[in-house]
């Protein structure tokens, strides 16, 4: 039977990068979907940003929304200082699988929580369920049309506290309009564009960085 994109992109996981190792997972998956076949991760040159950011905010609790095949999510995790937590939310079953591969082949389970569910449903119940107080950094790559909505969730269930970053993927291509608005109109937020180029290609695409001013 005919194999899905997400079980390529394991494959290649698999047979290039060395177990453990989570800069060789990354750079496994961007070989692969730079000289094989695209696939919507944030990539090597918009991954080399995401990673100063990450960085630069040292993360205590970070959320991802949207998982894919667990690239970014590796690529965040890879950074994290050592009591740090990840949870990362997919509600694609096949996608998680393959994502849960990835990470126990980055060998980054204990840093990590997948959970398979919608944002719009889980959101709500960070706290009580995940025991969750605030969010230092948000990564979204989900839906495009999410992100305001999850944002706005974000705001209303006390998420987000004075200082928290929110950094979104795909904000040109393909397009956030929604959410840009919102977040460089609005005073409770200090918006900065990150100008870089859609994953493998050389389309105009970049990465937004707001935080959260309470
Ligand atoms: N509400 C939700 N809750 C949980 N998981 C959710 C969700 N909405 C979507 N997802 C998951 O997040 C991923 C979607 C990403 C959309 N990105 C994209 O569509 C995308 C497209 C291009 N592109 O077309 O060039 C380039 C990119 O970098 C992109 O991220 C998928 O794994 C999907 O299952
Ligand atoms: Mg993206």
């Amino acid at each position: 039977t005919q194999s899905t994109r997400p079980q390529r992109i394991l494959g290649a996981v698999q047979q290039n990068a060395t177990r453990g190792d989570p800069r060789s997972v990354v750079r496994a998956i961007d070989q692969y979907c730079r000289n094989q076949e695209w696939a919507m991760n944030v990539g090597d040159e918009k991954g080399c940003i995401l990673d100063s950011v990450v960085s630069e905010v040292n993360p205590a609790t970070v959320l991802e929304l949207g998982t894919y095949c667990g690239y970014s999510t590796v690529r965040i995790a890879s950074l994290l200082p050592p009591h740090a937590k990840l949870i990362t939310l997919e509600f694609n079953p096949e996608f998680a699988v393959i994502a849960r591969q990835v990470i126990a082949w980055a060998g980054l389970e204990d840093k990590i929580q997948l959970v398979e569910g919608a944002s719009g449903d889980l959101i709500p119940k960070m706290k009580e369920q995940f025991g969750v107080e605030t969010f230092d950094l948000v990564f979204l790559d989900h839906w495009k049309d999410r992100y305001l909505p999850d944002t706005k969730l974000m705001e209303e269930c006390g998420l987000l506290r004075k200082g928290s970053v929110l950094l979104a993927d795909n904000v040109i291509c393909p397009g956030t309009p929604e959410y840009l608005e919102f977040v460089r109109s609005s005073p409770r937020y200090e918006s900065q564009y990150f100008k870089s180029h859609l994953e493998y290609t050389k389309v105009e695409d970049g990465l937004e960085k707001s935080v959260f001013l309470g």
